[in-house]
């Protein structure tokens, strides 16, 4: 370690923390090192150095005041080679990451939002059908949902079923690009680059990048394609790749650039939503009293004969309070996305404790102050989004993951009962709070519990939603494969 950084774990000669470093899940381990090394500590893995930041002041003074010096990503080798460096969310600070990233704002603004809003709470209606019709099947109407909302916002094209063309590609997609991108999937090419020039019978993650690559390329661009022709056959949905299409010239976008954009986005934009969501179900099945305390509150404000709005949130602090405290509890990105610094900077802070109890669900801490710090705790460093990153990084899908997750909670909880399976002798089936994907996303991997609707009326108001949300559907349904066609004929039927 060399003189000047904060201190950290002892290290090997070489090596340094790298035969420490943790591979899964690693925000354990870092957190437990934190009550040893303090708020700011340093790991080192091999020649290269990792500044892990625990606490709240730390984390404000260096990422966002000081975010002009610390909103580069470290290199990373493979995404170069999968996405020619163009991947929004692992490129470097530069030129085309800013192009990128404003062009990306022009849809993803909190009034840009609003106009995303029907297709969200008609996708909203659908998730509840899914689930009243089979609910065993909760996990995957989630993704189908997330992934759904994010393909008609950008190409106007939603996917009716999880099985849908789109949704199956980019879900195999994601799957092949995970693998590349786990710890110890490839040699550390980022800090012995001469391992970049291995020969590809040699290093399968050659092999492995290529198939990734090729996978995106089919999907993305075959996105892109489908709405330019869409665009020269003169039949606009307004779409978001429409207008940058139509503007490329304007953003700054080449063909390579608007490809890799739709890509990134639908890939921010489906893991973590749907990782959300099913974290919040797996919490409502093992925190029943927080569960009832929240369909109190919904009952209160919203009653049994209709569907919640966005609007009731205002008039709900315990199911506002629970958003926050399922962020808190499960984060999708406990270590959000590493941050490279381009610039020494200096910063001493120690660590604090600021939550009572925090390995439990606790809505109410929320209720306190509005970042469910303790009483005599100071978490003036913390704000409520935290969750969403940092600087000038900081998460550019947060509107409309918030639409997502505000609406489909409140929906959750007005419609159904969330309890434990039982086993064949009646028997609650105990859920493992902590089998979760141990990627830089995480959410939990799939689980099973009982789903019902709460009364019989409100089954029937979620039939009825959904068959009105038919006209708003229809706008984003072309190009569909004939069994997405007979699925949405066949689901438009009153049971
Ligand atoms: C529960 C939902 C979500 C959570 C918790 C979340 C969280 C995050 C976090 C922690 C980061 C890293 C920020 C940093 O480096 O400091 C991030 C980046 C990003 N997110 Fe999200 N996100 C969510 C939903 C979305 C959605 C819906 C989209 C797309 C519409 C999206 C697109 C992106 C992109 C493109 C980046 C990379 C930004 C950059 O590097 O400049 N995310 N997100």
């Amino acid at each position: 370690r060399e003189p000047g950084l904060p201190p950290g774990p002892p290290t090997l000669p070489l090596l340094g923390n790298l035969h420490r470093f943790p591979k899964e899940s690693p925000h354990y381990k870092f957190t437990e090192w934190a009550r040893t090394y303090g708020g700011i500590y340093s790991l080192k893995v091999g020649p290269g150095t990792v500044i892990v930041l625990t606490d709240a002041a730390a984390v404000k003074e260096l990422m966002d005041k000081r975010s002009g010096s610390t909103a580069d990503r470290p290199p990373m080798h493979v995404a170069d080679v999968v996405a020619g460096g163009l991947n929004m969310a692992l490129s470097r600070y530069s030129e085309s990451w800013r192009t990128l990233r404003k062009t990306a704002h022009t849809i993803l603004t909190p009034q840009a939002c609003t106009k995303h809003l029907p297709i969200q709470l008609a996708e909203a209606s659908q998730l509840l059908h899914d689930i009243l019709c089979r609910p065993e099947a909760f996990y995957t109407h989630i993704r189908r949902y997330a992934n759904s909302v994010i393909l008609s916002v950008l190409y106007g094209k939603r996917a009716p079923r999880y099985e849908s063309r789109e949704t199956t590609a980019f879900f195999e997609a994601q799957r092949e690009w995970h693998l590349v991108l786990e710890p110890g999937a490839t040699p550390p090419i980022d800090l012995i680059p001469i391992l970049k020039y291995v020969p590809e019978r040699w290093a399968k993650w050659k092999q492995d990048c290529a198939k990734t690559r090729q996978m995106q390329r089919t999907l993305y661009f075959g996105l892109l394609d489908e709405t330019k022709e869409r665009l020269g056959q003169g039949e606009e949905n307004g779409c978001f790749m429409e207008e940058i299409l139509a503007r490329q010239v304007e953003f700054g976008m080449n063909r390579e650039m608007m490809g890799y954009l739709g890509g990134v986005l639908i890939e921010g934009g489906s893991d973590t939503t749907s990782f959300y969501l099913q974290s919040l179900i797996l919490a409502l099945v093992a925190y029943p009293d927080a569960q009832r305390k929240a369909q109190e509150e919904i009952d209160r404000v919203v009653g049994g004969h209709r569907m919640p709005t966005l609007d009731d949130l205002e008039e709900m602090p315990y199911i506002r309070a629970m958003i926050l405290e399922n962020h808190r509890f499960r984060p999708v990105a406990p270590l959000h996305i590493p941050h490279r610094a381009l610039n020494d900077e200096e910063c001493i802070y120690c660590i604090t404790e600021l939550y009572d109890d925090p390995e439990n669900l606790i809505p109410e801490r929320y209720l306190l102050n509005e970042n469910g710090t303790k009483p005599g705790a100071d978490g003036s460093d913390l704000r409520p989004n935290l969750p969403f990153g940092v600087g000038r990084r900081v998460c550019p899908g947060i509107h409309l993951a918030q639409n997502s997750i505000n609406i489909n909670t409140m929906n959750f909880v007005w419609a159904f009962n969330f309890t434990p399976d039982t086993d064949t002798q009646g028997n609650p089936i105990l859920l493992d709070m902590f089998d979760y994907h141990k990627g830089i996303g995480t959410g939990p991997r799939s689980f099973r519990c009982k789903i019902t609707p709460r009364s019989a009326e409100k089954a029937d108001i979620i039939e009825r939603e959904f068959l009105e949300a038919a006209d708003t559907f229809s706008k984003f349904e072309f190009g569909l494969s004939e069994e997405d066609k007979e699925f949405v004929v066949r689901s438009r039927v009153r049971r």
